[in-house]
This record gives C-alpha cells, sequence and structure tokens, in this order.
C-alpha cells in the first residue's frame, strides 16, 4: 500500500508558506454555468485547514479537456469554491506566466487563489513520464514560485499529467484531506480483511468498467447484486431475452460486443456470487412505473429503468448480512422518482446497518442527498469516478505512487 506524507506532516514543517494545491474541480456544466458539487465542498476542507492556518494557498485544477464542449477557463469555479469557504477565492487568469508568478508573490498570509485551468497549458496533457513532467515549463516556474505541494486531486490520480505527478520531485509533496480519505475508503476493498460478507452493489451505464472490476475482485466479494446496464447484459448472458437497445438507445449492443467474452466467463467462474434481477420496472402506457417479473418476459419491447420490488428485497436482504458494502452504479435511473426503488432501497439499507460502506460514482452518489438520506450514515461517499474503479481492481494510482515515491524528498 502507498504511503504519502499527510497535512499533519506539513504542518510541522512549514508556517506561512506558499503552497501549491492541486484540486479536482472537474465538474458538470449545464447551459454554460459550472455546477455546484460534493467536490467543492470536499476540497473546501483542506484549502481551508491550510488558509486557516496562515498558509497561501495557491489552487491548481483542471476542467474538461480540449476539444470537449466543458473545456472552460475557472473563474466560475472560483467563486463555487468560494460559496464554501469562509473566505474569498481570488481568480488568476494565467497558469504560469507572469501574472500568475506575481500574484503568488504577493499572495498574503490565508489568502486563496485559483489559477486558471492546467489543461490550456500544452505541458499539462503532454505524453510524458513522471520524472520528464517534472522538467517541464509549467511545473519549474511554478515550483520557483512556491515552498510546497499538495496533491488533493484523489479523484484525478489515475492520470499521469503534469500538475498531478510532476511537483513531487521538485519540492516537497503531500496528501491533502481529500487524498488521504479517499484513498484509505476506496483501497478498502483491496487492502482490508472484513470478518463477514463483502458486497458488491453494481450498476450504472457504464457496464464496461464495472464488468472489469468483477473480473478483477471476484476473490474478494462474496456477493455481486447487479442492476442498470450490466445487470441486463448478465440477464442476456444467462439467456434471458433482454440486455440489447430498443427503441433510440444504444447502451447495450455496444458494451455487449466489447465484453460478451468476459462477462460470459465471470458468470461461468462466479454464478453462485452473482445475484441477477429477478423482476424489472418499466414506463407503462400511462406513464406509471410496472413490473414484470424475468419469467414473464418474452421479448424486450421498451426500456427497463429500475429493478422490480422483489429484487429490492432481495438485495436489501443481501446488505443486511453484510460486513461490507462497495456501490458502483445505480440499479436505476433514480433521477425520476419512479424508478428510484433500487438504487434507493439499497442505500436506505446500507444506512440502517452498521456495515463498512463505501458509495462511489459521481451520479450515483447524488442520490444520497436526493432522497434525502444522511452522508453521515455511510463509511465514505466517494467524489472519483475513473480513480474509484481503479482503486476497485488494486491497480495503482500514478499520482498516488509518485507522491510515495517521492517521499524521502519531503522528508528531506
Ligand atoms: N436501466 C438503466 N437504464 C439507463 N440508465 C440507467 C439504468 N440504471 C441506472 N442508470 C443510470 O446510471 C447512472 C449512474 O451510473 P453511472 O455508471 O453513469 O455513473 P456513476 O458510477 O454513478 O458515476 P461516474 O460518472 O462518476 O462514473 C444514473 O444516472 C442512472 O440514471
Ligand atoms: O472527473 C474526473 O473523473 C477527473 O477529473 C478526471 O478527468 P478526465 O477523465 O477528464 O481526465
Amino acid at each position: 500500500m502507498a504511503s504519502f506524507a499527510t497535512l499533519d506532516a506539513f504542518a510541522e514543517r512549514f508556517s506561512e508558506a506558499r503552497v501549491l494545491v492541486r484540486l479536482d474541480l472537474n465538474s458538470p456544466i449545464e447551459d454554460g454555468t459550472v455546477q455546484d458539487n460534493r467536490r467543492f465542498e470536499r476540497h473546501a476542507r483542506t484549502v481551508s485547514e491550510l488558509a486557516a492556518a496562515g498558509h497561501r494557498v495557491i489552487c491548481l485544477a483542471h476542467q474538461g479537456r480540449p476539444g470537449r464542449d466543458d473545456f472552460t477557463h475557472l473563474d466560475q469555479h472560483a467563486g463555487v469554491l468560494s460559496d464554501h469557504l469562509d473566505r474569498e477565492v481570488q481568480y488568476v487568469d494565467d497558469i504560469r506566466g507572469e501574472t500568475a508568478i506575481d500574484a503568488i508573490g504577493d499572495a498574503a498570509p490565508g489568502e486563496v487563489l485559483l489559477l486558471d485551468n492546467v489543461r490550456m497549458h500544452d505541458d499539462e496533457l503532454a505524453d510524458r513520464e513522471p520524472a520528464e513532467h517534472a522538467d517541464s515549463e509549467l511545473v519549474q516556474r511554478l515550483a520557483d514560485a512556491a515552498d510546497a505541494y499538495v496533491n488533493d486531486a484523489y479523484s484525478a490520480a489515475h492520470r499521469g499529467h503534469a500538475s498531478l505527478v510532476g511537483f513531487p520531485y521538485v519540492l516537497p509533496a503531500y496528501a491533502g484531506r481529500v487524498m488521504e480519505t479517499e484513498y484509505e475508503a476506496n483501497s478498502a476493498i483491496a487492502t482490508r480483511e472484513f470478518d463477514g460478507q463483502v458486497t458488491m452493489v453494481v450498476g450504472g451505464t457504464k457496464a464496461t468498467d464495472v464488468i472489469q472490476v468483477m473480473d478483477a475482485i471476484g476473490d474478494k466479494v462474496d456477493a455481486f447484486c447487479l442492476g442498470g446496464i450490466a445487470g441486463e447484459l448478465f440477464l442476456r448472458a444467462a439467456g434471458h431475452p433482454v440486455g440489447h437497445d430498443v427503441g433510440e438507445g444504444d447502451r447495450f449492443d455496444e458494451q455487449w460486443e466489447r465484453n460478451e467474452a468476459t462477462i460470459r466467463d465471470v458468470l461461468d467462474a462466479r454464478g453462485d456470487q452473482i445475484h441477477l434481477p429477478l423482476d424489472l420496472a418499466y414506463e407503462d402506457e400511462y406513464d406509471q412505473r410496472a413490473e414484470i417479473t424475468l419469467w414473464e418476459i418474452d421479448e424486450k419491447s421498451t426500456p427497463f429503468l429500475d429493478v422490480g420490488g422483489e429484487t429490492v428485497d432481495a438485495y436489501r436482504d443481501i446488505v443486511a448480512d453484510s460486513e461490507a458494502v462497495f456501490v458502483k452504479g445505480a440499479l436505476g435511473v433514480f433521477e425520476d422518482e419512479r424508478f428510484a426503488d433500487g438504487t434507493v432501497g439499497v442505500l436506505e439499507e446500507i444506512a440502517e446497518t452498521d456495515c463498512f460502506s463505501v458509495v462511489g460514482g459521481g451520479d450515483t452518489s447524488r442520490a444520497i442527498g436526493m432522497y434525502g438520506l444522511d452522508e453521515a450514515d455511510f463509511s465514505h461517499v466517494s467524489i472519483a469516478g475513473g480513480a474509484y474503479i481503479r482503486a476497485l481492481t488494486g491497480e495503482p494510482l500514478v499520482a498516488v505512487e509518485t507522491l510515495a515515491n517521492c517521499r524521502p524528498k519531503t522528508e528531506a
């Protein structure tokens, strides 16, 4: 398990430091407006801790990717982050030019700056090894202006980009609070021994991701409860006439072609551990939720949007008997109240029991707030997507590895 220095070690060594803090504020953008989400709230705690201690906090973050609609400047992000802090975040419309370097130099103790989208600088996404990123102009210029580096961007830690892996080579480097807690909770399935049953609830739309997880960590999990697109694809492999596209949808056939062999292998090898929906829910001609048991389905003629009531009861029982439950992906289209029973039923059951629980996936974890559940009833609600998937499969995260590998420098 990687071991990095945390803010506790940082606090012992520095006072009123100029510290570069990499956050992951990558957010949904609707009609040009950045949507507030858990990432702001969580990172605000790290920023607040550093600013309250009198450090000059220089935040780095990205939004979208070049060529995509959500690739924007970070002025709005500074406003949203300020809303979660007891102080203003000054947006600096530059990344490593004179304006940025001057702003860093002028920052007063306790001041918080947010530089522009690091992905707007070519060095950030250049295809380089971590040590090569350390030599880039972006990293060198900013490192010269700062005393230390904190990486809080766990949810981007699977990316080997300059601002995520370059700085630990040239500055004392620490994990922020988000990095620390996310890493510990999300690695639990790979690193911890649980006395009782370990259950994984698997759903959502990104079937390819979750099928890889099932393939990789089958030995660590006693029960998989399936829903969403993955659930239907496994039903298809088991010979049921579901799991293909109907109407305008295009979510099934492509993922089926890509994963058919793996699905069949996993089902063969782990059939005893896998629980598939017993019934499914759909929208009837009166726009109401209707349910059908698997055995009644001769042909799929309408999209299935949730697991049915019998399945919810069965999955709740499995969760109630579990020592640990990991959730990746929703069991249905919970954004529509009519099709929230599966996702919310399982989350309610987790909240009611005292099992160790991790809920991952940006979309799925939104159900917690939407349906009045209390985040405190879960051991951890992750803000990571791709990094969570990699942690579940036990794959190393390059930015975490870099923090750990550069630790001797940090302690020097
Ligand atoms: N049967 C279904 N048909 C269509 N969409 C579904 C179905 N079941 C679940 N979903 C959708 O799955 C989504 C959640 O899972 P998804 O795989 O997209 O992301 P996630 O794991 O929550 O987040 P991230 O984007 O961070 O990976 C929800 O928005 C929900 O509407
Ligand atoms: O939102 C995320 O999952 C991270 O910020 C990584 O973003 P990316 O997939 O655009 O690299």
